[in-house]
């Protein structure tokens, strides 16, 4: 499902000037990376793709269609969305009753319901705290669970607003695996991170955002090769970029698997 952001600009009621003219268009099954530094106006921004957040001046279209004027219920059969803070996403008293939640909210039969809550929480690797209350978890796997409810409801677009942040190796390697998930059911998939390793191992496209504006928008190799947008985003480029920029090589090199190949050479 393709999302077009057309000159977006969003004021917070304390004047707090968010968004000065943000335009993107992401077509149907692309994987985005949104970076830049803390108030750059990335969260505020992926707030507005579902309607949490209704623009004050531009808009936003998905499927060609512009939300203003649309219901949050219905946008939420279309834009899943994780919050940064589980702790304001989580309300249920078993992690199964909160990841049923959002299917049963939708309407969804019986036996898709199971199907999907089966299939989130494997893919969080939480089917054996489906019993637990989620405020007995730890922080990442109650952000493991926030993952777990927006997979469930199945949405042909999902935004992360920032899935690693706090999980061990090991829940980093589940995020990776349910954006891969996402990907080969051709779902579109929008995070913010400030892991540039994750975003080159997991994303095709980079959008740089600094101080309201898009910076930078294009591969990974094409964003964290201008210096430019590095010092601007204040981000730094993936550590196997930065290592093969410091042996001298040539080719673009940003993931482990890309450096490998080429070392092999
Ligand atoms: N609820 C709010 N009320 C007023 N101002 C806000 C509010 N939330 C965010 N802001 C301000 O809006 C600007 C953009 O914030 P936003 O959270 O969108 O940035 P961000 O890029 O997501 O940052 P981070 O990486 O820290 O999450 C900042 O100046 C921030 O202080």
């Amino acid at each position: 499902m393709s999302i077009q952001v057309e000159d977006l600009h969003y004021t917070y009621s304390s004047g707090t000037v968010a968004l000065q003219g943000v335009s993107l268009s992401i077509a149907d099954g692309e994987r985005v990376a949104i970076v830049g530094q803390n108030g750059a106006g990335k969260t505020t921004l992926v707030r507005h793709l579902n309607g949490i957040f209704r623009a004050t001046g531009g808009r936003v279209l998905v499927d060609g269609q512009d939300l203003a004027g649309r219901e949050i219920a219905e946008l939420a059969r279309t834009v899943g969305y994780v919050f940064q803070n589980p702790n304001e996403q989580l309300f249920a008293r078993t992690v199964r009753a909160e990841v049923e939640f959002g299917p049963r909210n939708l309407g969804y039969d019986r036996a898709r319901r199971d199907e999907l809550v089966d299939w989130a929480l494997t893919a969080t690797r939480l089917t054996e705290h489906a019993t637990s209350h989620p405020y007995h978890l730890s922080l990442a796997e109650r952000k493991r669970v926030a993952i777990a409810s927006v997979l469930a409801m199945d949405t042909p677009v999902v935004v992360f607003d920032e899935p690693t942040t706090g999980q061990d190796h090991a829940g980093v390697r589940d995020v990776s695996e349910v954006i891969a998930q996402l990907h080969a059911r051709g779902r579109t998939v929008i995070a913010i991170t400030h892991d540039m390793d994750f975003v080159a191992e997991n994303f095709d496209r980079v959008v740089a955002m600094a101080q309201g504006r898009v910076l930078a928008d294009g591969t990974v190799h094409e964003v964290f090769a201008d210096a430019e947008v590095v010092a601007g985003a204040a981000v730094e480029a993936p550590a196997m970029m930065r290592l093969a920029q410091g042996l001298g090589w040539t080719e673009s090199v940003t993931t482990v698997e890309r450096f490998v190949a080429v070392l092999a050479r």
